[in-house]
């Protein structure tokens, strides 16, 4: 229950998003935000002023919900200046208007002019500077005439009045906590997006370079300290110059993110593997001796051979793998010694004839 309507309402502060990671996103939530509350404030207004038979006040905030409701469509149709500006505008008259001419300042409903002034510094960015200083000093300076000007009001009684007190204050704290809340997880999800795409390889969605090298610190450091065994091994498609002169690169690029999958679905979920440049891989095996990576990477080098990749004109391209493994071993301090190893043995398995898997035994030279 409690998740589908935080679903529901992750939707509606959705509204009118195309792009779930540009600019601006902390900004459109805050402003859809502001919108669905405002409109659902102006209901309640209707309703209750509509029962306390006070028809000016059910109109005025019925005029309140029709602007609300054509900001709310601006942001979903893409005017977000619009839609920024609307806000304020609309919050700030019916602040005013509701605090000085039937509430009064008792009534604490000009206090209200915090969330504009909260509303401003979050949404305008900082060429709308001006803009945003317009906002925070007319909402100061009217707060300012709504406390000493009218502070009984003429529609409500004291008690009502404090109870509109109380609801203000819950309600702009609530407005804080859940604009925090807001601002928070958009920056949460955009840092996590980020830091994916610094990790990933474009091409064939793996590991980068530089992702697969802070795994193999952290699997090498682990290993030495739990005692346990691991492997790295360096995998390279054989003659993949001859493909992309064969069939063009964009052939090669096609090899490149089929073999990439296939190694994705070959190795298991516990081992790391990522794109160690051009059409050479890396693949980190945790506590695992050498004799059972081989046997993991015998069965990748056949499925990788048994692959059926195609061109756009239907042409099947041949395609193998060569690779070296190397373990951890007594003498060793740096994982880059497993790797000097590994490539050590990669170049064996060329030389005796490629599509092969060669292992690293320490009396080589
Ligand atoms: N299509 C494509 N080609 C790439 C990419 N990165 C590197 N290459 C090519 O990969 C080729 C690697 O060639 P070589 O290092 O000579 O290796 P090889 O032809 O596979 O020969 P062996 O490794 O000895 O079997 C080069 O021609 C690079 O241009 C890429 O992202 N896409």
């Amino acid at each position: 229950m409690f998740f589908s309507i935080k679903k529901i309402i992750g939707k509606l502060l959705n509204l009118g998003f195309t792009d779930a990671f540009g600019n601006d996103l902390n900004q459109k939530h805050v402003v859809n935000f502001s919108y669905l509350m405002f409109c659902v404030s102006c209901l309640v207004m209707i309703v209750v002023f509509l029962f306390r038979q006070m028809p000016s006040i059910a109109f005025f905030s019925f005029v309140g919900l029709i602007i609300g409701l054509v900001g709310l469509r601006y942001n979903y149709m893409g005017y977000f200046s619009r839609a920024q500006l609307l806000m304020p505008i609309v919050k700030i008259c019916q602040i005013t208007i509701l605090s000085l001419f039937y509430f009064g300042s008792a009534s604490g409903f000009h206090w209200f002019f915090v969330n504009v002034i909260a509303y401003a510094f979050i949404v305008f960015r900082v060429d709308q500077r001006f803009t945003k200083y317009w906002v925070v000093t007319g909402s100061v300076l009217l707060f300012l005439v709504c406390e000493f000007l009218n502070p009984k009001g003429v529609y409500l009684t004291a008690f009502e009045q404090a109870v509109v007190l109380t609801i203000v204050f819950l309600s702009v704290c609530f407005n804080f906590a859940v604009v925090i809340n807001l601002v928070m997880s958009r920056l949460k999800a955009v840092n996590s997006h980020l830091r994916t795409l610094a990790e990933r390889d474009e091409l064939t969605g793996l590991s980068n370079r530089r992702k697969v090298l802070a795994d193999a610190v952290n699997i090498f450091a682990d290993s030495v300290i739990n005692r346990e065994l691991c492997v790295f091994s360096i995998v390279d498609l054989d003659h993949f110059k001859k493909i992309n002169d064969t069939f063009g690169h964009e052939a090669g690029d096609l090899v490149l993110a089929q073999v990439a999958t296939m190694m994705g679905s070959v190795i298991r979920s516990q081992d790391e593997i990522g794109r160690y440049g051009g059409e050479e891989f890396i693949v980190i095996m945790r506590n695992t001796n050498l004799k059972n990576a081989e046997v993991v990477m015998e069965r990748l080098r056949d499925a990788v051979e048994n692959m059926l990749i195609e061109t756009e004109q239907g042409i099947v391209i041949p395609v193998t793998i060569s690779a070296g493994l190397a373990s951890i071993g007594p003498n060793i301090s740096r994982y880059e010694e497993i790797l000097a190893m590994a490539d050590k043995a990669l170049y064996t398995a060329k030389r005796n004839g490629r599509n092969r898997i060669s292992v690293h035994s320490s009396f080589q030279n």
